[in-house]
């Protein structure tokens, strides 16, 4: 759940303490100056009170993300040179040519994957994340556990921050941003819908915010959504079907996006690239996902419920493997051409593409909990029922031939092979040792989950 830190204290604060030092340099005053020096002090110290304690702030947060947030302005903004070199030698490429990409989302599910793929190859990567706690943030921990022994830096703060990410543009020269912090989930956006409006879409709008006046513009790659198909009825989903009748507000923000992108790209010149992921799933995956609560219920002997569409129709998916999005973002990032803009200004038209990123092959949720049934060797408790209308869709399929026109992007991962690989991961990250069939054991496995 995304809570931006309350800004209107921070930024009162730092007023306070900038007044504070000029306060200090004052002390050479003559004595003379010193009882209106006295007065003004005086009067100031109640204007900050007052503005400090008085006004309602910009927006609600938790008291750990003030926390965190105030921690970063005393460490950034009050002479932070460490922090400073941190982020620097993780922004800084190590290839002829290399980007610095600022990944958003970085201690997430598909943003740790997409570090990790960018560091190898050279690249330079600055991580953005909130830690929120949508879910267990061990693992988010766990995961920027990993990024740093890669000699990457997460930064802890919030998209909107905005005086943070101008903060990052000045430090280092960011080239593209691979933006996939969000607020995901379907289910969810029935319980906690300003999370999905603050994150998805005052959080995205304030990124471009800074992107447009960055000098040079960044290139930005995002993470939109297949929900944002909602009842389309074409099948595979082509980009140029209609998404106007978004079927949750988790899709229907996931859309906003692809219209605000429109907009920064025509007014600003931002190259801006949308890619709607089709269910993606893998190892350090995200635990509100079904096949992840599946699989830890099943291990339980939990019961699972086994949606159905309300005519008694299998729901399926186009589940999409963690290694192949990430080839998907990557070709994105190498094909996404320069922004136009410079000075807050456009200069010419920039680039702004929406490209599929599925598996081409749709899997009936009974078929995926028959697999992790295999791979478990445990019997499933299922209660199959009716799609409870919360936003889901009954089925999703990707149409991918213009990402494999433009970056050659092609699934190679079934799904029984993915989930192999994620449930090795899984016992392994838990500690778990179920009754696991021997091929399917964790002896040989990467620390990163990959085989
Ligand atoms: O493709 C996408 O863009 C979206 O994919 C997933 O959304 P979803 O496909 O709903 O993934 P799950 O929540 O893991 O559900 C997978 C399937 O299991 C079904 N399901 C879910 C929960 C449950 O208890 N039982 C059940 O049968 C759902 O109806 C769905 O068909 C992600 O959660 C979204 O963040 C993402 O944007």
């Amino acid at each position: 759940m995304a809570s931006p830190p309350d800004t209107s204290k921070t930024i009162k604060l730092e007023r306070y303490n900038s007044y504070i030092r000029k306060v200090n340099s004052t002390k050479l005053l003559n004595a003379s100056s010193k009882l209106l020096f006295r007065a003004t002090l005086l009067i100031a110290l109640v204007l900050v009170f007052f503005f400090t304690f008085n006004y309602p702030p910009l927006s609600d947060t938790t008291s750990h993300h003030f926390h965190t947030h105030s921690h970063f302005l005393t460490s950034a903004f009050g002479g932070g040179g460490a922090w400073e070199r941190q982020v620097r030698h993780s922004a800084t490429p190590r290839r002829p040519n290399g980007f610095t990409v600022l990944v958003t989302g970085a201690a997430g599910f598909v943003g740790s994957h997409c570090s990790l793929a960018l560091k190898k190859r050279g690249d330079g990567v600055i991580g953005l994340d909130n830690f929120n706690n949508y879910y267990d943030p061990s693992l988010k921990r766990a995961r920027q556990d990993l990024l740093s022994q890669h000699q990457i830096f997460i930064v802890e703060g919030d998209l909107n921050d905005g005086p943070l990410l101008s903060k990052l543009f000045d430090v280092v020269p960011i080239t593209h941003i691979l933006h996939l912090a969000a607020q995901a989930g379907v289910r969810y956006a029935m319980q906690n819908p300003q999370s999905y409006i603050k994150s998805n879409i005052a959080g995205f709008v304030n990124l471009l915010e800074v992107s447009k006046t960055a000098n040079p513009q960044p290139s930005i790659v995002w993470a939109s959504s297949s929900s944002v198909y909602g009842l389309n009825t074409e099948n595979p989903f082509s980009e140029l079907d209609r998404t106007d009748q978004p079927a949750s507000l988790y899709a229907a923000t996931k859309k906003a996006g692809e219209e605000i992108a429109h907009t920064y790209n025509h007014i600003y010149g931002l190259s801006l690239t949308g890619l709607r992921f089709f269910t993606v799933y893998g190892p350090w995956g995200r635990p509100d996902m079904a096949y992840f609560f599946f699989t830890k219920d099943i291990l339980h002997g939990k019961t699972i419920d086994v949606y159905q569409t309300q005519d008694g129709k299998e729901v399926a998916r186009d589940f999409t493997y963690i290694d192949d999005i990430v080839k998907g973002c990557v070709g994105a990032l190498d094909t996404a051409e320069k922004s136009t803009g410079s000075g807050g200004k456009k200069k010419g038209p920039a680039q702004l593409r929406i490209y599929n990123l599925g598996n081409t092959s749709p899997v009936p949720v009974g078929k995926l909990v028959t697999i992790l049934e295999n791979l478990l060797t445990t019997k499933a408790k299922k209660h199959v029922i009716k799609m409870p209308r919360n936003g889901d869709v009954p089925y999703t399929h990707a149409n991918v031939t213009l990402a494999y026109r433009d970056f050659g992007y092609k699934p190679v991962t079934d799904l029984s092979t993915g989930l192999r690989k994620f449930v090795k991961w899984y016992v392994r990250y838990y500690g778990i040792q179920p009754r696991l069939k021997k091929e399917n054991r964790i002896d040989n496995e990467q620390p990163d989950g990959s085989a």
